[in-house]
């Protein structure tokens, strides 16, 4: 796959494209069945398939003081959207250039003369240009001669009581407050995880017999739900399972930032600057203020304990 950061470094001498157009933060089953779609048509018109993302949020470019509030960062989504087989994904700016064009000079300026496409696939609420204008029945009406559009249906929820809800990043932000993290399999097809450098804390840890690999994240990092979790961590390589609090520690210090830490089991090297991705496989319980350090570490063996049947 080619990666782009500008539109203006698409070479389309030679080639003939397929070309679809969205956020596609955490590639869920529905962002998939519109990325398998696009290469579907690709492939049936000798096209090369073509994605356009952005790389900061509508909202955010929208609203000031709005931070991005993506679940996965733009290197998960390169490695998502690669995995699927598209040839080029081109990421830039949702700007004031992107903002402002309205869908007839998008589709004459970029898919057409940019990018010399044939066809274009859209998500069922998939808009394009000044006021969400571009749409399949937009472009089907002016540019037939030009660009086909197809438009893919919504990928909705596959288990019983939920089966009317429509799989989308807002669903998996809603579970990740809920602390659903068992679910996030079921819209996305993958874990929810944090990935961040290890840093060292109060060396408290080690002192009540649980030392925790601490990450810090940016505040605009989407989180879920406080409170104890099963976790596998995935280190240089190798898999462990732990525990991890993430949360402010009311027994401790009641620290005003979040804390991520994580207590790996059989293990006992030091890691501090390492890189480690935190896979949340169960929430086990809220954090809680305990009366003594004593009854925290009671509770922290039980969490272990649950954890290893969870993680079995
Ligand atoms: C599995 C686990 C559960 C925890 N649960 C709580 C909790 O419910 N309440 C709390 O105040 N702190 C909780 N902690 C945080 C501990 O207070 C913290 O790990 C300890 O103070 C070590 O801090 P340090 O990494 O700065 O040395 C938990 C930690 C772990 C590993
Ligand atoms: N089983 C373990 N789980 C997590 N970290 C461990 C473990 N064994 C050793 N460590 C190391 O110890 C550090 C945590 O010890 P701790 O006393 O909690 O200190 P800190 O307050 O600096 O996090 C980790 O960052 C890691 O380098």
């Amino acid at each position: 796959m080619k990666l782009y950061r500008n539109l203006n470094s698409f070479d389309s001498k030679g080639i003939q494209t397929a070309v679809t157009v969205g956020m596609f933060d955490s590639v869920h089953f529905g962002h998939q069945k519109v990325l398998k779609e696009l290469t579907n048509i690709s492939k049936l018109n000798k096209l090369e398939s073509v994605v356009i993302s952005f790389s900061n949020s509508t909202l955010s470019y929208f609203k000031q003081n709005v931070f991005d509030d993506f679940l996965f960062s733009i290197e998960d989504k390169i490695q998502q959207i690669e995995k699927l087989g598209i040839d080029h994904l081109i990421i830039i700016p949702f700007d004031d250039y992107v903002a402002t064009i309205d869908a007839k000079h998008f589709v004459e300026d970029i898919l057409i003369t940019i990018l010399n496409a044939k066809q274009l696939v859209l998500g069922y609420d998939n808009r394009f240009g000044k006021g969400r204008e571009g749409s399949v029945d937009f472009v089907n009406k002016n540019f037939s001669t030009k660009i086909k559009a197809h438009s893919v249906e919504a990928e909705y929820l596959n288990y019983s009581n939920h089966s009317n809800e429509i799989i989308s990043s807002s669903l998996a932000k809603h579970y990740l407050t809920l602390g659903w993290v068992d679910k996030i399999d079921q819209l996305l097809g993958r874990p929810f995880y944090l990935k961040g450098i290890v840093q060292s804390g109060k060396k408290l840890g080690r002192q009540i017999g649980f030392p925790t690999a601490n990450i810090f994240l940016s505040p605009q990092q989407f989180v879920p739900s406080i409170g104890v979790y099963a976790t596998k961590v995935f280190l240089n390589g190798q898999i462990f399972k732990g525990v991890t609090n993430l949360g402010f520690r009311p027994t401790v210090d009641n620290s005003k930032t979040l804390t991520i830490e994580t207590y790996l089991f059989d293990f006992s090297e030091e890691i501090y600057g390492e890189e480690i991705e935190i896979e949340f496989v169960k929430k086990l319980r809220m954090e809680m203020k305990f009366n003594s350090i004593e009854e925290l570490k009671i509770q922290i063996n039980k969490d272990c304990e649950q954890a290893k049947k969870v993680l079995a």
